[in-house]
């Protein structure tokens, strides 16, 4: 029998700027059910890849391939159809919502993408046994009938964590699930990252290397838009190669 087939590929994976390559020959392979995080020095080319693998920047070159299907080219609603959803940006949270309103609405277009038309209120509250859940599970039970603009930050992450896994999606992109975050909060999302990627498929971009270190079953180390390493986070971190991508050359002398 042939292994499962990665549930998220690419495969040359090119993006140019002018002429510019941002993301440079990517060969990537996430396995079935694992946490795969991306990581590199600022400008990498980390969100780029992030924006390809997820539809939102067509590629100049390359392939990309959902649990070993082609879906280049396709637009983001064709990566969603095809279970790969990427948590919400808080700028598209709408404030006077309440956090169970933008769940429902999540619920009731069946896809991140979709805020276009409006429900009845008895329309909707036919989604609001499953919010209700999904707000439990990242946390927020308690906080459903507070606007997004009422929450704090690390709230408001909790929700768009909610509104991504409203899609139930096999495979979920997060970028950078703890930015901006104090200590208890960045605690809160990794265990909540923790739980959720049970039966899924988490790829994340993330600053963070104790949250790598937490979560990710394997680590690919970007710069310059190519692959430097790709490996289990405890040698990836080891490798002097990274060790002199963020640091520097006299890094690496220290470090031995
Ligand atoms: N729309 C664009 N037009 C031109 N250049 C771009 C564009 N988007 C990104 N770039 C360039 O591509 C390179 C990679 O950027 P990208 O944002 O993907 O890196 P990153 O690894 O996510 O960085 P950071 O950690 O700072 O967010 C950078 O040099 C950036 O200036």
């Amino acid at each position: 029998m042939s292994p499962d087939p990665p549930a998220l590929r690419a495969i040359g994976l090119t993006k140019e700027f002018r002429g510019f390559r941002a993301v440079d020959g990517v060969d990537l392979a996430v396995a079935a059910g694992s946490v795969h995080a991306l990581v590199g020095p600022n400008g990498a080319g980390k969100t780029t890849l992030f924006n390809l693998l997820t539809g939102f920047l067509p590629q100049t070159a390359g392939r990309i391939e959902v649990a070993g299907v082609d879906v280049t080219g396709l637009a983001p609603e064709g990566f969603a159809g095809r279970g790969v959803a990427r948590s919400f940006q808080i700028t598209s949270l709408f404030g006077q919502l309440t956090a169970l309103e933008h769940v429902e609405l999540a619920l009731q277009s069946g896809s991140s993408l979709g805020w276009k038309f409006w429900r009845s209120a008895k329309l909707m509250r036919r989604y609001t046994p499953r919010a209700m859940e999904l707000l439990d599970m990242v946390g927020l039970a308690d906080l459903a009938g507070t606007t997004a603009d009422a929450l704090a930050y690390g709230r408001k992450r909790a929700l768009e964590l909610a509104l991504a896994l409203a899609l139930d999606p096999s495979v979920l992109l997060l970028d950078e699930p703890t930015a901006g975050m104090g200590l208890e909060d960045v605690d809160r999302t990794v265990a909540l990252i923790a739980a959720i990627r049970t039966g899924r498929t988490v790829v994340m971009v993330e600053h963070n290397m104790s949250v790598v270190g937490a979560l990710a079953d394997r680590v690919t180390v970007l710069q310059a838009g190519k692959v430097l390493v790709e490996g289990p986070y405890d040698e990836v971190r080891a490798d002097d190669r990274v060790i002199t991508a963020y640091l520097g050359e006299g890094a690496v002398r220290a470090a031995h």
